[in-house]
């Protein structure tokens, strides 16, 4: 561990050792987040048919024409066409059909007019809705007074308006979202090609550790990290497994880590990775060269997270990445780290945070060591209207064991390797953590 890597090079030589996974075909809600390999075509078109935008009357636009409250047409109403209904009553002069909203036009019909421009059928005043058929079967015949004109094709959506067969639905590349879902569900797709979730274990180590639930003996402590690393993979999209935390044994480490290999395509291991007599994942996993990979293990230019290790194990060749177990470092660094290998292996763009600019507030100059990139929790608000900056507050110190802080903060500021200080009023660069 005798060279210094920046951070950049640390996510590089990550990112260089990741592709991204075979395409598999997917149940459409098991693709949500995923990217689409290919594009997709749309096999009919949306709508199939002519239907109706409104509940109300089919009619022929000849038949209304010039009709006023005062003077209303009055058309024989030959009885229902709900959504679904197959058999349609062909419309002609002087008739109607009642009509739903999504139910398909009816042969003769021109045009829908609501059912609040006309009487309901009552005889009375404008309706103001149907009637249940339940409440009145006969509602659906007799006559109907229309009280204002509509045109041709008006409260009609025609076949085709939404997408036409043989057009692109959605591009390749194209990240599965809950619409993007529901077009593929509405052009009739039950499965869909995608890049899949990658599966990621996570291996907390130390011998301290006592699972959440459980009391602590004196100089225990219980075991956050796996619940972090766990839930910030989901976040990331994806499927993440939290294997208990695992005691200071290289063989034991070695042996759950090999054991876990089969359901992994990125092992994450948190704590160990250190200069200490019991740094377990450093002692079990470095070194190990040969076909079964080897992790090595480097210091970086950045606080928190110094320690980091980096490697391909097992037959498969699987990303581990070893992430220091100072709460905060390991968050700090599965966010710059482990984020973008989850998404490069989904194929996801861009693989990084953005940043965005925030001006600092508050009253306290923050410090950074030099020659490293310090990434400091703070709490971000958006920029106000026609202003290009947001604002950030530092929030809690910059100790990596500061939890309760970490659940404050939702960005992160980043205190560039040639920065030591930044002053209230200084405009930086943040990264926001949503
Ligand atoms: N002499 C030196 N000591 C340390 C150095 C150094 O350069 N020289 N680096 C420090 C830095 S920076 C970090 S970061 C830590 C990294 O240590 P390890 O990755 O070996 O982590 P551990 O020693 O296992 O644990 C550190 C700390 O975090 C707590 N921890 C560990 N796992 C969890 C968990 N799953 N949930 C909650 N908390 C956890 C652990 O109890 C320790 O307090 O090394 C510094 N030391
Ligand atoms: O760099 Mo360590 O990761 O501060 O706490």
């Amino acid at each position: 561990m005798s060279e210094t890597w920046s951070v950049d090079e640390h996510l590089e030589d990550i990112l260089r050792g990741v592709r991204p996974l075979e395409p598999i075909e997917l149940q459409l809600l098991d693709a949500q987040g995923c990217v689409l390999v290919d594009e997709i075509t749309v096999p009919a078109s949306l709508p199939p048919f002519d239907n109706s935008s409104m509940d109300g009357y089919a009619v022929r636009t000849a038949d209304v024409e010039g009709s006023t409250r005062e003077f209303p047409a009055v058309l024989t109403v030959l009885g229902d066409v709900a959504a679904g209904s197959a058999d349609l009553p062909a419309v002609g002069p002087g008739q109607a059909a009642r009509i739903m909203t999504g139910a398909p036009l009816p042969p003769g019909a021109e045009a829908v007019v609501p059912v609040e421009w006309t009487d309901g059928g009552t005889g009375g005043g404008p309706a103001d809705a149907m009637t249940a058929r339940t409440a009145d079967p006969g509602g659906a015949t007799g006559e109907v007074r229309v009280h204002r004109p509509v045109t041709q094709g008006q409260y009609v959506r025609e076949r085709g308006s939404d997408v036409r067969a043989g057009t692109v639905a959605l591009p390749a590349g194209t990240v599965l979202g809950p619409p993007q879902l529901g077009l593929l569900a509405a052009i009739g797709l039950g499965k869909v090609t995608v890049r899949p979730h990658p599966r990621v274990v996570v291996v907390s180590t130390g011998s301290e550790l006592v699972q959440p639930g459980e009391p602590l003996e004196h100089g225990q402590i219980h075991d956050s990290n796996s619940f972090v690393l766990t839930a910030a993979a989901r976040a990331a999209g994806a499927i993440a497994y939290r294997v208990g935390a695992v005691a200071d044994d290289p063989d034991t480490l070695r042996a759950t880590i090999e054991d876990q290999l089969i359901r992994a395509d990125i092992v994450v291991t948190s704590g160990g990775v250190s200069v200490g007599a019991y740094d377990v994942v450093k002692e079990a996993l470095s070194g190990v060269d040969g076909a079964d990979g080897s992790v090595e293990f480097r210091r970086l230019a950045m606080q928190p997270g110094k320690p980091q290790g980096f490697g391909l194990v097992g037959t498969e060749r699987t990303p581990l990445l070893a992430l220091p177990g100072n709460p905060v470092s390991s968050y700090v660094s599965f966010e710059l780290f482990v984020r973008p290998a989850i998404r490069a292996l989904m194929g996801r763009e861009p693989v990084r945070r953005p940043t965005v600019p925030a001006v600092l507030t508050g009253d306290t100059v923050l410090h950074s060591p030099a020659g490293k990139r310090q990434f400091l929790r703070g709490a971000y608000d958006p920029p106000p209207p026609g202003e290009k900056a947001g604002t950030v507050r530092a929030v809690g110190g910059a100790g990596s064991h500061l939890i309760a802080s970490l659940a404050q903060a939702d960005a992160l500021i980043v205190i560039p390797e040639d920065r030591e200080e930044a002053a209230p009023g200084e405009e930086l660069e943040v990264i926001r953590l949503d």
